[in-house]
């Protein structure tokens, strides 16, 4: 895929067996796509085909458009060309001249064009569509399709106050958690909120590697000047899973330069990781310092409620009706993240839409089968054993057995905490398969990695692989 300039007088004229390459296409998006997205994105394009179909051109409204269309919907577009065409087509977006209210406004070209032009633009509210530099924000992701929770209730309470008062408090605001959780998509709507209320303000969502390759491109190209100016002039930098800059002396160095430039200027620095900055591997302590200097705040994995109200609010927006018996019982099966909810919900979805039935118990079971098994198997107390046992290469029978010894104990320590955060066992049924020891010593050992694991990087390090590991 290409991005071009505006369509060229190159192009062939278009002949109308051409251009029902682009209308079958259209159709089939309009199947495979939600309707709401559809009208918003895929609807409001028109297309020039080339006379042999090798080649079509898209025009697109403006540039935050263009890069959406280009993230998401792009490849599927030049698959379903190519499947109609049955031979490759060359798909390139480019932006649409203004149309002004004035009678400049170029005549639509093609028959497409045509129909196309007479449709209403159902695109979100431009007013909303920040204009200016590329913000990478992704207008999807907004406060009010975030469903709150007493797992994310702070961090989102932090990030509003943020968006409605740039600069002044929690300045910066660190948010952490585990993957899924819903980091992104609160930084994203930090950006969108301020955008709707100020659409000048300079805003950039970067995800950290994409930062680092950053460095990396200016020191090659020479071109430090341009990234300075480009990241020391923002009002808002939001950049993502900072523990990408582990071990990146030179990266973690432009960064904290960026850092101190914007927080002299009153600028905000919005950041997410996995870890709380002090738990942060490899990166320098005077950036652990300054990361830690604002607010920090964490987002839990969601409880069960607000993973039912998720559930109900996807579908909804998906415009299906996910009945609460079945939330719940999604819910109680799928608890590790937000993404992976959503990807049940998706099995669900599409399952239902397959075969036709109305969503139920029996057929979510039925989407759900290999992820239900797999998880079943995943986090049982034995799995844990054994990969606990494997991790710090001592025997599974050692988790049984009385031994006392450090190398044993603290293993068999980890084991323990790890079951009780990861399975529904109660604390006297984990004694009981840690060779029969009684309740309080499963306690002490959730307690004490519980702590220590909140000052001890290496120890959260280890539990978060551990945990990965389980999880799958
Ligand atoms: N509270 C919520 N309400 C609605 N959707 C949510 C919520 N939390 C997360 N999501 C959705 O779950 C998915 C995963 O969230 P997101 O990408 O923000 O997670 P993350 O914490 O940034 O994960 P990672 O560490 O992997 O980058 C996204 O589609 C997001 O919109």
């Amino acid at each position: 895929m290409i991005e071009g300039t505006p369509p060229d007088a190159s192009l062939a004229e278009t002949q109308l067996d051409t251009l029902s390459l682009w209308t079958a296409c259209m159709d089939r998006l309009s199947q495979e796509i939600p309707e709401q997205q559809f009208n918003t994105w895929i609807r409001p394009l028109s297309a020039t085909v080339a006379a042999d179909g090798s080649r079509v051109v898209v025009s697109v409204a403006n540039r935050f458009k263009m890069d959406w269309i280009r993230a998401q919907y792009a490849t599927r577009i030049t698959a379903l060309l190519e499947s109609i065409q049955g031979a490759p087509v060359v798909l390139e977006l480019a932006l649409a001249p203004r149309e002004g209210p004035s009678r400049t406004a170029p005549a639509p070209r093609t028959v497409q064009d045509q129909v196309l032009a007479e449709l209403p633009d159902l695109a979100p509210a431009e007013a909303t569509v920040p204009s200016g530099p590329k913000t990478r924000l992704n207008p999807a992701l907004a406060f009010s399709t975030l469903v709150e929770g007493s797992a994310n209730r702070m961090a989102r309470a932090a990030a509003m106050h943020v968006a409605g008062s740039l600069g002044q408090l929690y300045n910066p605001l660190f948010i952490y958690g585990g993957v899924g959780l819903g980091k992104t998509h609160l930084v994203h709507a930090i950006g969108n909120h301020l955008l709707a209320d100020r659409p000048q303000a300079k805003v950039l969502y970067i995800h950290a590697e994409q930062f680092v390759s950053d460095v990396v491109k200016s020191y090659q190209r020479k071109t430090f000047d341009e990234f300075k100016e480009r990241y020391h002039s923002l009002d808002l930098l939001l950049i993502d899973d900072v523990q990408f800059f582990a071990n990146k002396e030179r990266t973690q160095e432009e960064f904290f330069n960026a850092f101190e430039a914007l927080l002299a200027k009153k600028s905000h620095i919005v950041l997410t990781s996995d870890t709380y900055p002090k738990g942060l591997a490899d990166i320098h302590e005077r950036l652990v310092s300054r990361f830690d200097s604002g607010l920090t705040v964490a987002i839990e994995p969601p409880e069960l409620e607000m993973r039912v109200a998720i559930l109900i609010n996807k579908a909804a927006v998906e415009n299906a009706v996910m009945p609460e018996e079945v939330a719940f019982f999604v819910a109680k099966n799928v608890r590790s993240n937000v993404r992976e909810l959503e990807g049940a919900l998706r099995k669900i979805l599409a399952y239902s839409r397959f075969n036709q039935k109305e969503i139920s118990i029996q057929l979510a079971r039925d989407a759900l089968k290999d992820l239900l098994s797999i998880q079943n198997r995943q986090i049982s107390v034995e799995n844990i054993q054994k990969t606990v046992a494997d991790f710090y290469k001592i025997k599974v029978a050692d988790m049984y057995s009385k031994k006392r010894p450090a190398s044993i104990a603290r293993p068999r320590q980890i084991a323990m905490f790890l079951a009780k955060e990861l399975t529904q066992k109660s604390l006297p049924e984990i004694g009981e398969l840690f060779g029969g020891r009684d309740h309080t010593t499963v306690l002490h050992a959730v307690r004490k990695i519980g702590a220590e694991r909140q000052q001890n990087t290496e120890l959260n390090q280890q539990l978060h692989v551990l945990e990965q590991t389980l999880k799958g």
